[in-house]
């Protein structure tokens, strides 16, 4: 189908857990000129943190209200229940919509999302500008998220009855699989020749000539991945993934659950332990807003791996619950109680 210059473009934003889609988004909304926007932000659980960063920007083209979050975690297994009245609800907003952005959360699979865009009545009114996959350089130079292909090959060469089939490294490899364009992000903490290993991963893992850029906290220009206008919605079929053949794709390989704490008294102290649950135990991201006793603001908190940062966003305002709330996520079987007891500690 040629892309009708009524259909409402809509960028789909993926990239594994805390990769640096909602930082790449931040910037975008504050740079994007002329150009009337709405988002929908997918994530874990109720705690609504990447809603609320992207809200926080308080742009004049993209208000609050254009900001739409969907908690269920995975986008693509609930296109249907919520992702449609999602596109409806902001088709009928008023000034109308030029471009739509879409977060996806970081177990999403691009492709089933960009499939919804063939059914008829999205594919009449929306169409997908182009998929952009965000990866994290840092995992990848760490080889958190992908394998060395060579020193795979080299394993399997010693040991024929090797099975592969690392999940995490299946939704990232699914990721990119579906990408028009890869941005690759954290470049300020890795040295020239990280960069390159970690160039190297997405090159070695991407099934299609695809161009790398880099970003150092979501600082590029957003032309450079927003009106591709490719319609990636009538290619999707052509990008094999791993579970092209799974009907009811079920995120059965991950687990995430939110935690409620006390007010803590030590941001440091709450660093270092939510650290040490991610050695402990295998944990992909921890992120909330938690109470720290006696200050007015709220505090921050995002693990990614085992790294931790944490700032003081705003101060809590009269209406709202203080209370401190962390949306772990992890492989299938982290000890739920024990990662509890070691945040709580
Ligand atoms: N140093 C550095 N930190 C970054 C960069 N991009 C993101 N981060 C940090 O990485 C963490 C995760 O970033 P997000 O933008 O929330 O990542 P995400 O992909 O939206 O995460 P999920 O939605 O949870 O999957 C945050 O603490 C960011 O501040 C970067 O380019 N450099």
């Amino acid at each position: 189908m040629t892309p009708s210059l009524s259909r409402v473009p809509c960028t789909v934003v993926t990239g594994f857990l805390g990769a640096g889609k909602t930082t790449l988004l931040r910037h975008a909304l504050e740079t994007i000129k002329g150009k009337r926007l709405a988002v929908i932000v997918n994530e874990f659980g109720d705690v609504g943190i990447d809603g609320e960063i992207l809200k926080s920007c308080g742009v004049e083209n993209c208000p609050e209200d254009n900001i739409i979050e969907l908690a269920n975690g995975c986008i693509c297994c609930t296109v249907a229940d919520d992702f449609v009245p999602a596109i409806d609800k902001i088709l009928a907003m008023e000034p109308k919509v030029d471009h739509i952005l879409i977060e996806t959360s970081g177990l999403a699979l691009p492709k089933p999302l960009v499939q919804a865009f063939q059914w008829p009545s999205v594919r009449s009114r929306v169409t997908v500008d182009g998929v952009v996959a965000v990866v994290d350089g840092l995992a990848l130079a760490e080889g958190r998220v992908a394998d060395d292909l060579e020193a795979l090959a080299a394993q399997r060469a010693e040991d024929q009855s090797l099975d592969h089939d690392d999940p995490v490294e299946e939704v990232f490899e699914d990721q990119i699989a579906c990408a028009d364009l890869v941005i690759l992000t954290k470049t300020d903490l890795l040295q020239a020749a990280d960069l390159e290993k970690a160039r190297a991963h997405v090159e070695d893992h991407l099934p299609r000539a695809v161009r790398i850029v880099h970003s150092e906290n979501g600082q590029i220009d957003p032309a450079i991945f927003i009106g591709l206008g490719l319609a990636v919605e009538d290619d999707i079929e052509n990008r094999k993934t791993h579970h092209d053949d799974e009907l009811d794709h079920e995120h059965d390989d991950f687990d995430s659950f939110v935690l409620d704490l006390p007010a803590i008294a030590s941001p440091e102290a709450l660093s270092q332990r939510i650290a040490a649950v991610t050695e402990a135990e295998k944990v992909l991201r921890i992120k909330g807003y938690v109470e720290v006793a006696g200050k007015p603001m709220r505090l921050l908190v995002q693990a990614v791996g085992p790294r931790v940062n944490h700032y003081f966003d705003r101060p809590w305002t009269a209406t709202e619950d203080r209370r401190s709330r962390l949306v772990v996520i992890g492989e299938k079987g982290i000890d739920v109680d024990r990662i509890g007891k070691m945040l709580a500690a």
